[in-house]
């Protein structure tokens, strides 16, 4: 199934200051989508607006034409948004974390998968330690390592690679590219450079809101 996700005319408001507006895009199945914008310019608050948590100030979010807040539990189903902290438990071990994720969500259930995406993310061996006992990158990995369990198809990815290192992005940006190239959707935001050919780039300050 082809998937189309579109941003009407969206503005958006944080605190007493407009950050951005007049903001339309299409994404569709096969885009790989990076959000670029200095700090502060909006970039995590137009994901939030994206997936639902936060409205816009104008404007409308469709998924497969119809508006998001008329098939919320749908839009659920095919949405793995991953936000700056990943969700991770820290009294939870990276096994029970994952274990956690396949009960809440309709991904990949069996424990196989669960120790496959283990291994894929590097803590395989590291799974019975409470998380908050890993190093940053290795908590990082933990919530990343969803992407391995995930049958959404759209994926929506705060600074996915903040504290992952060089390889760990080369790992990242190849499954990106496989699940684009299998009809998914990745929007992203990234302070540093993506290792792709096939990625678009969206620059954030084209739509600043001008006083
Ligand atoms: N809860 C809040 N209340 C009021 N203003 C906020 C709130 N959260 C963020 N802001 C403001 O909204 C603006 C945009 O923040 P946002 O986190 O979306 O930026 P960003 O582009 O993702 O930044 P960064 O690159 O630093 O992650 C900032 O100026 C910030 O101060």
């Amino acid at each position: 199934m082809l998937h189309q996700l579109q941003l009407e005319q969206i503005a958006c408001q944080r605190g007493d200051k407009v950050l951005f507006t007049d903001l339309s895009l299409t994404f569709k199945s096969g885009d790989f989508v990076q959000i670029e914008g200095h700090n502060g310019m909006g970039k995590t608050s137009l994901l939030r607006i994206i997936t639902g948590l936060a409205l816009p100030l104008t404007g409308r979010v469709q998924w497969n034409g119809e508006d998001i807040s008329l098939c919320r539990e749908q839009f659920h189903t095919d949405l793995l948004y991953l936000g700056h902290l990943s969700g991770v438990k820290p009294e939870l071990t990276a096994w029970e974390n994952l274990r956690f994720y396949q009960k809440i969500s309709t991904c990949e259930q069996s424990e196989s998968a669960l120790w496959q995406a283990l291994e894929t993310v590097g803590l395989a061996g590291r799974e019975d330690i409470a998380a908050g006992r890993l190093s940053a990158g290795q908590q990082k990995r933990i919530g990343l390592a969803r992407l391995w369990l995930s049958q959404a198809p759209l994926w929506i990815l705060d600074e996915p690679f903040n504290a992952i290192d060089k390889y760990g992005v080369t790992v990242l940006t190849e499954h990106f590219e496989r699940h684009v190239k299998n009809g998914g959707i990745v929007i992203l935001t990234s302070h540093q450079d993506v290792p792709s050919r096939i990625l678009h780039k969206v620059r954030l300050d084209f739509y600043k809101f001008l006083e």
